[in-house]
């Protein structure tokens, strides 16, 4: 593929089970925090949550005045951010006037009717696109897009049905000069934003995703629930892939597509019904006994303490299972059973912390670490393992719950604790590290400007932890982001 010609360090394979892999070609490999690619977006579109909030070129605080006064569809944040989109929109604007009636009538998701409609536009104008703003960013073509894979025949008739029905109509409403494709054709790209779409993060300080992005060069990185890259914004709807340790010559680069703190089953089951593919990465194929899956998603035997992990197998259905240290069996469905009670609770406790019930929500998060932490009071004489991610989900809803309720000694207590319990199982360079370290330099702030501790000692000590807590936010995003986004400046500014 052509696009990988611009990019040195890298190379293109087959990879038996996952198709089209990339992997290092740099001999000497490539260092954490290395930026292995800028790549513009062939085309993007907004969240239509964020309409009227985010610019549509560079994902900024849109400025409200700067906005087509026609479809009133698109903001930007500068007069430059609405030339460079110019050319496309002027193709797009009439029919964005009436992208609701089309995703009504039809059935089709809006925001990917929006981003169908973009590319369309973007194609028929590829001669007049600015240069990006980063030098050396690769910019790709449509002939790279329809290099990507797609899965429509997996996605259903309804999908199919649907999505033939609004491309049908979008190229209707289209000039004949931009509607030179088939609606079968515009299904096609549908399934390759199915498959390969990015979501975008934005560029206001809030760790919030607010488009979702086309990249045919990052739609070649696999995933892996062990991923050695991340990718984020870098401005001017281009993205950043950068490696979050050191890659060796020769490796594949991987990115995840999900949240990888949790259980094998569960992210097994999110890739196959959003993705559509069975995951083959190491972490997923390895023994579970070797795998830090079985820490993620462990239960362990009351007598033995966390040496007591039950070991089985999830590809053989090994049944029961038995206690690494005593040898007690049970059941796979006791086990299976004993994990979705913890699980309703925190689904239960959840709701409560949507719905502003903060009390009410603690208190079911206090009884879910009564009856499933460690020393728990469960008759079945079962507990799960300290990392076991359903807990620490719990410790971080119980500490923002606490926060709201104005516990903050007890807040700033369950994000320590957060922090002790993930570092186990999570990758210290990833994005959730990095909030929960910048989470507890937060209370911590807050808890000393309450003056919650008195003693000169313990304040000065506090006051460490915070800088310390701070300083690893920092070093993590430094790693995983560009160097002027939002999120590390937020970061630093808070070290001060
Ligand atoms: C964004 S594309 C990645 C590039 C793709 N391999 C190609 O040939 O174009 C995503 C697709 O790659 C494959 N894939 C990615 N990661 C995988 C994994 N961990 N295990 C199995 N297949 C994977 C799946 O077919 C998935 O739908």
């Amino acid at each position: 593929m052509s696009v990988v010609a611009n990019v040195p360090s890298l190379r293109l394979v087959h990879d038996a089970r996952k198709g089209r892999a990339l992997v290092v070609a740099a001999p000497e490999g490539v260092a954490a925090g290395t930026v292995l690619f800028y790549e513009k977006a062939y085309a993007g579109a907004v969240l239509s949550a964020f309409k009227g909030a985010i610019c549509n070129v560079c994902y900024k605080a849109a400025d409200p005045d700067i906005c087509c006064d026609d479809c009133s569809e698109v903001t930007y944040c500068s007069d430059e951010c609405q030339a460079h989109m110019q050319h496309v929109h002027e193709l797009e604007c009439p029919v964005l006037e009436d992208i609701d009636l089309i995703a009504k009538k039809s059935g089709t998701d809006r925001d990917l009717l929006r981003l169908l409609l973009r590319m369309l536009c973007t194609r028929a104008t590829e001669a007049a696109r600015p240069s990006p703003a980063i030098p050396g960013a690769v910019v790709t073509t449509f002939d790279d897009v329809l290099q990507m894979v797609h899965a429509t025949q997996l996605l259903g008739d309804a999908w199919n049905t649907s999505v033939l029905k609004g491309a049908t109509m979008l190229l209707d409403a289209l000039t004949p000069a931009v509607a030179t494709l088939s609606a079968k054709d515009v299904v096609e790209l549908a399934g390759r934003v199915n498959e390969n779409s990015y979501s975008v993060d934005s560029w206001t300080g809030q760790p919030q995703v607010t488009a979702v992005c086309m990249f045919p060069l990052a739609g070649l990185v696999n995933h892996s629930c062990d991923p050695n890259c991340t990718w984020s914004n870098a401005g001017d709807s281009i993205v950043a892939v950068k490696a979050t340790r050191f890659i060796p010559c020769g490796e594949e680069i991987a990115l995840t597509y999900i949240d990888t703190n949790q259980s094998r089953d569960v992210r097994q089951r999110e890739l196959r019904a959003t993705k559509h593919f069975d995951c083959r990465c190491e972490r997923c194929t390895e023994a579970l006994a070797d795998s830090v899956d079985f820490r993620v998603d462990g239960v362990c035997c009351a007598a033995c303490g966390v040496d007591g992990l039950f070991v089985g197998s999830l590809t053989t259905k090994v049944n029961p299972w038995a206690c690494k240290g005593c040898g007690r069996e049970v059941a796979v469905d006791g086990i299976e059973q004993f994990k979705q009670q913890a699980a309703a609770l925190l689904a239960r406790a959840e709701k409560s912390y949507d719905t502003r019930q903060y009390k009410e929500a603690a208190a079911v998060l206090d009884d879910l670490r009564d009856h499933f932490d460690v020393g728990s009071s469960n008759p079945s004489s079962l507990f799960l393992h300290p990392s076991h991610y359903i807990l620490t989900k719990a410790l971080r809803v119980l500490s923002d719950c606490n926060l709201k309720a104005g516990a903050i000694e007890a807040a700033y207590a369950n994000r320590k604790e957060v922090i002790q319990r993930l570092r186990t199982v999570v990758q210290e360079n990833s994005f959730l590290m990095a909030t929960c370290y910048f989470d507890l330099g937060d209370v911590i702030a807050i808890c000393l400007k309450h003056q919650v501790w008195t003693d000169d000692a313990e304040v000065d000590a506090k006051r460490a932890e915070l800088h310390a807590a701070f300083q690893s936010c920092v070093d993590i995003r430094a790693v995983c982001l560009v160097e002027s986004h939002p999120l590390l400046l937020a970061a630093q500014e808070r070290l001060g």
